[in-house]
């Protein structure tokens, strides 16, 4: 698992704001290897070994599409809430929809209920928990649902526990993937038959819960010495369900496997970090299992879930600490499940139709890998001679979505220079001529013959820019297309040592302004971080 300070360390310095697309292999490594090199606790995790896990996560998060219908990316349900807590299904709820899912339900008490719905108009809230026929109520509900959040600020009163018990076992006659957490866990721990070897059970607990779930199953307070050891003697004792130990590193385990997530995450223990860590991992985890071992190379897809559920968390409260320091709440770290999700999850180079994101530019590890990135250029495109002005590109994304997105992508190399970056491009450019002849520029207007197959390096990861035909397609897509506010663009800079290997540069009227100089454009760059 990577320590934001190695990559920090690769990376010290300096200088690129950018979008840059991270062409990664599609599939990581197998999840044993990283396992592998995820013990001994104690070791610094690598970039590489982050960077492993991440592309597992990254692997099962379905693209978006235009054919999709709602409730096809998730219909996640939340058993919690009481008259004292109403926070908490509502950070878990509001999480799972702002991770993805499409529709999100709480199930809560009749008090509750309405509180819960003027947090926001996006949950849908059914107020049967405290009702004789809470099971019932909830159970005509399971069909359509695709996993259950279970206990953020359930309470502990005896009727509700009791409820809950029967959602648990008519969730489990239907296989529903049932993540639990806060009051949820008190009550496995009072009873463990209740998800024992129910393999599709993510149990969530903080230190505190899992003392509990370890003296209750196991008989042995926790050996504070051996989180690994205790995490996987647990999920082993409940017959191999998945175990997120939450703390300083998380700790997860399905008994056979495990995993930490060492994230940079923030100093602040706000309340509802768990909330939002649950109704991610109910999204997570129906995506993963829809995905199958298969994209996640044969490894426990719950365990890459919880994972993912983890590290996003995490990059939520680092990213919301960077803004709000002590005051940071659990709203402000919801606020950042977008963003911290492209950060981490998403690529412009996916070749599933994500909008590329805006974030960083996620480096690899010093001298390894290579990465395709796109950069943009405003004034002439085409081979490069003149550029400068606002480096503006838009960028084709691929498939369903169809969509352009509209990035500034603004690259200083060393000297916070354009024109650095211009001029490495065209000595590049001059490689590439005489190696192999001109890339060949366009500055008509852009149709699918003129996408430029430049030549990808050898190993490339992508055999070329993108798929021909889909940038005149969005060309002509009627979206239209607005300059985000320079104000608007993320200020994270990191430091790229490059060395650029080839570029393939296209161009074409820009149909957006009326100025009919005025050309954008945008070039393929395939460059390795030294
Ligand atoms: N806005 C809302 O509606 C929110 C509602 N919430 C809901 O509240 C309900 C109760 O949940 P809970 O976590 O407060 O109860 P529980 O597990 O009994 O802990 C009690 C005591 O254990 C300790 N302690 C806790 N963590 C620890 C740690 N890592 N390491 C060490 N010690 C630790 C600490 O003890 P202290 O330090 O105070 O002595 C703590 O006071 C539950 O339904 C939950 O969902 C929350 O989601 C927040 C937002
Ligand atoms: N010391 C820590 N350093 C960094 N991150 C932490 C630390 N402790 C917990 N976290 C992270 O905070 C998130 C929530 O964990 P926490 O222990 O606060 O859960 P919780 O007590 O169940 O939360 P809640 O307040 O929602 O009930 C997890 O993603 C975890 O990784």
């Amino acid at each position: 698992m990577a320590t934001r300070a190695g990559a920090g360390a690769a990376v010290a310095g300096a200088a690129v704001v950018a979008v840059l697309s991270a062409a990664l292999m599609l599939y990581g490594p197998p999840l044993d290897a990283v396992l592998n090199q995820a013990f001994p606790l104690h070791t610094a995790r690598s970039v590489m070994d982050m960077e492993a896990a991440l592309q597992l996560v990254r692997n099962v998060v379905p693209p978006l599409a235009a054919w999709k219908h709602k409730g096809q990316a998730g219909r996640i349900g939340v058993v919690g809430g009481c008259p004292e807590y109403t926070g908490a299904p509502y950070f878990a709820a509001i999480s799972a929809l702002k991770v993805g899912a499409d529709l999100s339900h709480v199930f809560t008490t009749q008090d509750a209920a309405p509180v819960i719905k003027s947090y926001s108009p996006e949950l849908i809230v059914h107020p049967v928990l405290d009702s004789p026929s809470a099971v019932q109520d909830v159970e005509k509900w399971l069909p359509r649902l695709h996993a259950l959040v279970v206990g953020p600020g359930l309470g502990r009163d005896d009727v509700l526990l009791e409820n809950v018990k029967g959602i648990l076992e008519a969730s489990k006659t239907r296989g529903i993937p049932i993540v639990i957490d806060a009051d949820g866990l008190w009550l496995v721990a009072q009873q463990p038959a209740l998800i024992q070897g129910y393999q599709k059970a993510v149990l969530t607990p903080n230190h505190v819960e899992f003392s509990r779930l370890a003296e209750a199953v196991l008989g042995d307070p926790l050996d504070g010495r051996d989180r690994y050891r205790s995490v996987q003697r647990l999920s082993q004792a409940l017959g191999n369900v998945t175990v997120v130990q939450k703390g300083e590193q998380d700790v997860i385990s399905n008994g056979g496997q495990a995993l930490t997530c060492s994230q940079e995450g923030s100093g602040r223990r706000c309340g509802g970090q768990g909330d939002l860590l649950s109704g991610s991992l109910g999204v997570l985890a129906h995506w993963a299992l829809l995905a199958g071992p298969e994209k996640t190379n044969g490894s426990s897809p719950l365990l890459v879930a919880a994972f993912g559920a983890c590290a996003l968390t995490r990059q939520c409260a680092r990213q919301a600490f960077q803004k709000h320091g002590r005051a940071t709440t659990a709203m402000d770290m919801i606020r950042e499940l977008g963003p911290a999700f492209s950060r981490l999850f998403e690529t412009s180079a996916g070749a599933d139709g994500g909008v590329a994101p805006t974030g960083e530019l996620r480096l690899p590890q010093r001298g390894t890998w290579e990465w395709e990135g796109h950069l943009g250029l405003r004034g002439q495109a085409g081979d490069g001679t003149q550029v400068g002005g606002a480096n503006t590109a838009f960028m084709p994304a691929h498939g369903a979505g169809r969509r352009v997105a509209l990035l500034r992508e603004w690259v200083w190399l060393r000297e916070r220079s354009e024109e650095v970056l211009w001029k490495q491009v065209r000595k590049v450019s001059d490689e590439v001529k005489a190696a192999a002849g001109p890339a060949r520029p366009s500055t008509q207007r852009l149709t699918g013959a003129d996408l430029l197959p430049g030549a990808a390096p050898a190993g490339s990861t992508r055999a070329q820019p993108w798929p021909r035909g889909v940038c005149s397609e969005a060309a002509e897509d009627g979206v239209s297309h607005e300059v985000t506010p320079r104000a608007q663009e993320p200020e994270t800079t990191v430091w790229a040592d490059v060395t650029l290997l080839n570029y393939c540069v296209y161009g074409r009227r820009n149909p957006f302004s009326s100025t009919s100089t005025n050309t954008c454009g945008a070039v393929t760059v395939w460059f390795k971080v030294n």
